[in-house]
């Protein structure tokens, strides 16, 4: 199988329209509003919070993440109820962390799911199944693998609520599908691409995820921008590995979704997950640094899962993830663990 970009001369006959939105927080909330710009795609919008919905109905704002963003409420329309929200839609499309999403989804039954596209936005493992989000959909829903698609990229909502110019991914074993999802998010400060590697994008933007973490713990360590670049650099050794092993297809990494997607996180103000590590590498504890954020960092559930995965295979050295994986889960101190690392690193 290879990964090269879709050409975008073939026939596109999947339409897109109404989509439902599955998730309150700051991503959903961007990527409405990136659906939403091209004043034709309805949007059936679940959050699980009512008083967001109350505000969001009378203000046209999420008054908790990302409330600068003005909602199109001709075309934005919040529900109390998953069921009604996902009844009738051509997609839905994931945006609750992943270590959420079973509960979130847990009204709804594969008949829910019949005859719909699914798209993950999710940068997150289903902790202890220890699967990729878009393989629990397929499973546990009985959604065809040509149905699912994920969008990946360097992108951060913060970006999106001003407008700045950012790159999409779209990927899906479906070409029509991925093409049409490329469509549909394309606008004037979104620019999008499609690529067939579904669960590699996926993996990557996982993975990279405790490199941020790795990176933000360096920083709150003390260490500067040399070790950082090392500390990225190898990260890419290790990501390689990890694909190699788990899901060997022909991929570019050079390309956005998997080294863009990778060096946004680990430098970006607005990365939580460099921002969580950052505080653990100063001496907070997991507890007081989760509590501090407002945000969910999916690199902590995500390393516990890589690493067991790394662990079944012989001979895959994961030297960053294991070193994060010690520090958040064995609580060993992160200075003992970095010098441990800073060895391991060339
Ligand atoms: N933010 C970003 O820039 C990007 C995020 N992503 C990915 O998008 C996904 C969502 O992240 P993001 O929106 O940023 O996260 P946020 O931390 O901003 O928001 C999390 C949302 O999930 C909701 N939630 C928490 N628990 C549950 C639950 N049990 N059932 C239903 N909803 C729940 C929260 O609701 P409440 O507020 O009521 O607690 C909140 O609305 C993650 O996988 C992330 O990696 C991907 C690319 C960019
Ligand atoms: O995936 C992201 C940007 O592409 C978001 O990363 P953080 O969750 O670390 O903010």
């Amino acid at each position: 199988m290879s990964t090269e970009n879709y050409s975008t001369d073939q026939g596109n006959q999947i339409q897109i329209k109404r989509v439902a939105v599955i998730g309150g927080g700051s991503w959903a909330t961007a990527l409405i509003k990136i659906l939403t710009e091209n004043g034709e795609t309805n949007i059936n919008w679940w959050l699980r919070n009512t008083e967001d919905i109350s505000h969001i109905r009378a203000f046209h704002s999420n008054p908790r993440y990302l409330s600068s963003v003005k909602l199109n409420s001709e075309l934005v329309h919040p529900f109390e109820d998953i069921k009604e929200a996902v009844n009738g839609v051509d997609a839905i499309l994931l945006a609750v962390p992943a270590a959420f999403i079973q509960e979130a989804l847990s009204p709804l039954t594969a008949e829910d799911f019949k005859d719909k596209y699914v798209i993950s936005s999710i940068k997150g493992m289903i902790p202890e199944m220890n699967i990729l989000v878009t393989e629990y959909i397929e499973t546990q829903y009985n959604v065809p693998h040509k149905n699912v698609g994920v969008i990946g990229g360097p992108c951060h909502a913060e970006e999106v609520a001003m407008e700045k110019q950012a790159y999409l991914t779209l990927s899906s074993s479906n070409k029509k599908y991925a093409l049409e999802l490329a469509r549909i998010m394309r606008n004037r400060y979104i620019n999008t691409t499609t690529v067939k590697d579904l669960y590699g994008v996926e993996y990557c933007a996982v993975i990279k995820n405790i490199i941020a973490i790795s990176c933000g713990i360096a920083h709150g360590l003390g260490y500067g921008d040399n070790f950082q670049a090392v500390l990225v650099s190898n990260s890419m050794k290790e990501i390689r590995k990890f694909l190699k092993e788990v899901y060997k297809v022909k991929r570019d990494l050079t390309a956005s979704a998997y080294l863009g997607d990778l060096l946004v996180t680990t430098y970006s103000q607005f990365s939580r997950n460099r921002t969580f590590g950052n505080m653990i590498g100063r001496g907070y504890s997991v507890k007081a640094a989760q509590l501090e954020m407002n945000m969910i960092a999916e690199g902590y559930y995500a390393v516990k899962a890589i690493h067991e995965i790394a662990k079944q295979h012989e001979g895959l050295e994961m030297p960053i993830t294991k070193a994060v994986y010690h520090i958040l889960y064995d609580r060993i101190s992160p200075i003992v663990e970095f010098r441990i690392l800073k060895e391991q690193l060339k």
